[in-house]
This record gives structure tokens, sequence and C-alpha cells, in this order.
């Protein structure tokens, strides 16, 4: 007689059946041989935890922490995730592991839309981003730039005050989520190449808009959770179809991106008569950061010139993580002090003291205005705008005792760590007065705020994201009153935010001001108002 086993489709049965066991069995067998992190049992066949994470991942990830801890396995398709949710484990992460843990996971949206991870933010650890990030921090992002560049940022903030002004003589609402979208994209983009999008008066034209649309598009297929990132076998099939959106914007993107480049080629041809005039100093004045990628060698060889497709990304990069960031944190300040009355006095009353009635806040002053950077700590703590720090690991090290072996998709929930009872009193409330005299600092040696992570791929826009928030808030909250639309009770605003790379808030600040300076003081250099 045939035993069963001979019969191949037996065969087949049996062995889908072992793979099975072996999948589902994995993570204990591994727990006997080394300590590895506990977990939730990865319950879906092939897609393990995925679908249990939500649209809000970081929440999920915070509350299954409550359960197993601050340092958590879970299966996420086929790859190895850990979920890092405590101050002190983050710093092993961080600091103690920083170079092992330096990479940077392998996504499609990468490949699709940043020219094949040719930019910084999603470059593996290697000579490509640490020449390209040096170059940022040199030629963007130095102290010497920003200085340089202080008159545009407060020209933008000018504009959007007197913007905001216009509009509330004329007794309307203001939706505050784009007008502050539109100022840090202004700034971004005329401190990168020169160009602004949005008017004086921000009566977008249509091409703004559609820059605009792309870059919330690019920053949000950046941080979806595609299936395709985690069982890499599904790739070709692209279940959800991301890849033609991706494509598609990649290639309206490519459009705005290739046409700054050809601009930059055409006035450096015509304008390299002119320098024979000019002095040094003045020429490299005169340069903005895209001429400088221009005039760059190629960055492993040292000859030829920067790839195009390079530059490009570098920008989209610079665009993507520059804009949102800054814009979000100021919008969620807005919505807490609105909620918080007592600390919105309290902010107001300092900038009067400070500032006054007869001029308007400069760069200069931040470092005198410490309530002030007290809010911003506390907007940064509550709604970090990355929410979740997405880091792969390139060798085995050991956090809080467990074993994390290379290839492991590492995620410091920020948005945990900021609400870790080891490191607040009353962790989930907003109180701007716990930082003040504290030395608690967002540079990234203090492991319980991370809002700009810390260690080799900290933020290199620290800088300028710190003076563009508090510049903002600043002028804003001395330039007006607060309130909300008639009807509206300021402890229903909603506060869901949206995952992506930014956790933006979900639906819009809309906000009635009225003024509080004299009336000088809110016309803008520059403009016919
Ligand atoms: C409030 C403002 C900002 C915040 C809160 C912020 C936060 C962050 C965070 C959390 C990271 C990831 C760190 C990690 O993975 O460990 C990051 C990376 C990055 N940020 Fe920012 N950022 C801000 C503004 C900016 C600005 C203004 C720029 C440039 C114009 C910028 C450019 C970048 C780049 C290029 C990276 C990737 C760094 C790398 O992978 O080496 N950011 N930022």
């Amino acid at each position: 007689m045939r035993s069963q086993f001979q019969n191949p489709s037996y065969l087949l049965v049996a062995v889908a059946a072992l793979m099975m066991v072996h999948y589902l069995m994995e993570p204990w067998f591994r727990q006997r041989r080394l300590r590895i992190a506990p977990g939730p049992f990865p319950i879906w066949p092939v897609l393990g935890s995925l679908p249990s994470i939500g649209k809000l991942p970081h929440r999920t990830f915070y509350h299954l922490s409550k359960k197993y801890g601050d340092v958590m396995e879970l299966k996420l398709g086929s790859t190895r995730a850990v979920v890092i949710s405590s101050p002190d484990f983050a710093k092993e992460i961080l600091k103690t592991h920083d170079q092992v843990c330096a990479s940077r996971p392998d996504v499609v949206a990468a490949h699709v839309m940043l020219y094949g991870k040719k930019d910084i933010a999603f470059a593996p650890y290697g000579n490509h981003w640490r020449h390209m990030r040096k170059l940022c921090e040199l030629e963007l992002l130095s102290a010497k730039r920003l200085r340089s560049t202080k008159n545009l940022r407060s020209e933008e903030v000018s504009f959007m005050v007197k913007d905001v002004y216009k509009l509330c003589k004329e007794g309307k609402g203001v939706n505050m989520q784009s007008r502050l979208y539109e100022t840090s994209m202004n700034v971004v983009t005329r401190m990168l190449f020169k160009r602004r999008y949005f008017d004086n008066t921000r009566q977008s034209t249509a091409e703004a808009e559609e820059f605009k649309e792309l870059v919330v598009k690019l920053v949000n297929l950046a941080g979806v959770f595609n299936l395709s990132d985690y069982i890499p076998y599904l790739k070709p099939f692209d279940l959800q179809g991301y890849v033609p959106i991706m494509k598609e914007a990649n290639s309206r993107i490519d459009r705005f991106l290739s046409k700054i480049i050809e601009e930059h080629v055409e006035d450096s041809k015509s304008t390299s008569t002119a320098a024979d005039h000019r002095d040094e100093e003045e020429e490299e004045e005169a340069k903005d950061f895209v001429d400088v990628m221009l005039s760059l060698p190629a960055a492993e060889t040292g000859s030829g010139r920067l790839e195009k497709n390079t530059i490009k990304a570098v920008i989209a990069d610079m665009i993507g993580a520059g804009t949102d960031t800054s814009a979000t944190t100021v919008e969620w300040a807005l919505v807490e002090l609105l909620r918080h009355p007592e600390a919105m006095k309290k902010a107001q009353e300092e900038l009067d003291d400070v500032i006054g009635s007869e001029r308007v806040v400069d760069e200069g002053d931040i470092s005198e205005l410490k309530y002030l950077q007290a809010i911003v700590k506390e907007t940064f703590r509550l709604h970090p705008p990355a929410t979740l720090l997405s880091h792969e690991s390139i060798g085995d090290c050991t956090v809080g005792g467990y074993f994390i072996p290379a290839k492991t998709r590492i995620f410091v929930n920020v948005w945990a760590v900021h609400r870790h009872p080891s490191a607040y009193q009353k962790p989930l409330e907003f109180n701007p007065s716990r930082f003040v005299g504290s030395q608690i600092d967002v540079k990234g040696l203090d492991f319980q705020l991370l809002p700009f992570g810390s260690g080799r791929r900290m933020c290199p826009g620290l800088r300028l994201g710190l003076i563009m928030v508090h510049l903002e808030l600043a002028r804003l909250l001395h330039s007006f009153t607060w309130k909300l639309p008639a009807g509206q009770d300021p402890q229903d605003i909603d506060m869901d935010e949206i995952f992506g790379l930014t956790a933006p808030k979900a639906i819009p600040l809309h906000v009635v001001p009225t003024a509080r300076l004299p009336l000088h003081l809110y016309t803008a250099p520059g403009t016919t108002h």
C-alpha cells in the first residue's frame, strides 16, 4: 500500500503545515536560545502583527508597551521589529549602540520617490549618507548660513502676520495649518533656491498649490506602512497599489525639481562673466544651496559633478523634512494654548515685558523668552512631529538585556518616551512650567525629550527648526489675541493627529484672531498694502 506521504499533495500540505508551525513558534524557540524581548504573539500567518497596528502605530505601540515592556519585539510580516518606549532604552539605542543602529530600513517609497535613496533621510548608513549630510550641515544649515538668511525668515513671518491681520480685519476665520505650512515652505525654498511659491498675500498660484500638494503627498507616502516593506517577496505584487501613486507623484515633482536645476544652470552661465567683477565673498553670498550643489564634485569619486538625481533627492528631502515639522509644531502649540488660557496669558505677558508694543519680535529675542521656550518644549513633548524614529541595525546588539540581531527594524517610539512616567509627573498634562528652570533640552543629550532624535541620525535641521518654531509662535502670540470661531469650546477641539513622516493635526485649526499691537507693526516690508 502506498503511504500517504508518497502522495505529492499530502506532502505539500505537510510541508506547508511545518512551515506554518515554524513561523508561529520561531519567536518561542529563539526566546529559549537567546533572550529576546517579549511582544504580542504574531496571530496572522504571513502578516504577523501588521494588521493590528492600525492607523496610528505610535499609539498602538504605546498601549502594547504597557503590557509587554519598554523593549518589545514584534513580527511585522517577515520583518523583525523592536519598539523602544522609555528614555533609558532610547539612550541605549541612540547613544550606546548609535553606530550599530544608525542605518535606515529599505523602503519602496525611497526607491521610487527619492531617486533610489540618493537623499539623506532614507539613505543607508555609509559614504553617500555621510557626504550629503555634511554638505547640508555646512552649506545650508550652518550657524553662518543661518545668520546670512535671517532677513528672509523675518520677512516671511511678517508676511504671514500681515496676512492673518488682513483676514482678522475682515472678520474672517483663519486656517492656521495652511498659513504656517506656506510660510515654512517659502522659508525653506528661499534658502534652498531663492524661490518663494506663495506670494505676499498668499493668493497662491496653481503652480504653488501643485508644488505644495506634491510635497504633502511625498511626506505622506514616505511614511505609509507598505506591506512590500515588511514582506519583501510581495514587492512585485504591490498589493496596496502604492507604486503607481508614488511614480506619478515622483514624475510630477521631478518636473519642478528639473526646472529649478535648469534655471540655476542657465543663471550660472549668464552670471559667470559678471562674476569676474565681483569679489569672492560677494560671489559666495550670491550662491544658494542648489548653486553650491551644482558646483561640487561627485561624492564618492571626488571627480565629475554631483549627479542631477542626487541633487533632486536632497532638495526633496530638505523641503519634505523642513516644512511640515515646524509648521505642525506651531499649530499644536496654538491648540494647546487655546485649551490652556492661563499659559497663553503668561506667554503674552512675557512678550509684552521683553518686547513691548513698539516693535516686533526678532530672532535675537528668543533667548530672552524663557516661558515661550518652555511652551515649545512642552509642545514637542506631547506632539512630536516625528512620532516614531525608524532605524535599522547593521550588527547585533543587546538592549535592556534583550538580544537585537542585525537587520532588525528599530522604532524608537518618541511619542511613548515623552509620556514615560519615569521621566515626567502627570505626563499626559500640558504643563509648560515643568520646563521652566529645567536643564532638559531638545538637543539630543536628554533622552526623555527627543523631538529631533539623537546620535548620528539626529536631525541636521535642528537649529533652523528651532528658530522657525520660536519665531513664528512668538510673532503670532505677540501680534494677536486668539479665539475660536463663535460657539466652539476649546475643550472640544479635536486632538487627533495623522500618522506619516510627521504627525499634523488631522482637522486643521481654524481661529479668529484680533490685533493687539499698533497698526504700523502689521505692515510687512516689501508689501504693497
Ligand atoms: C521642528 C522642526 C524639526 C523637527 C522636530 C525635526 C525632527 C527630525 C527627526 C526626529 C529626525 C529623525 C531622527 C532620527 O531618525 O533619529 C529628522 C531627520 C532629518 N531632518 Fe529634521 N526636523 C525638523 C526640521 C528640519 C529642517 C528645517 C530640516 C532641513 C531643512 C530637516 C532635515 C532633516 C533631515 C535631512 C533628516 C535626516 C537625517 C538623517 O537621516 O541623517 N529637519 N528630523
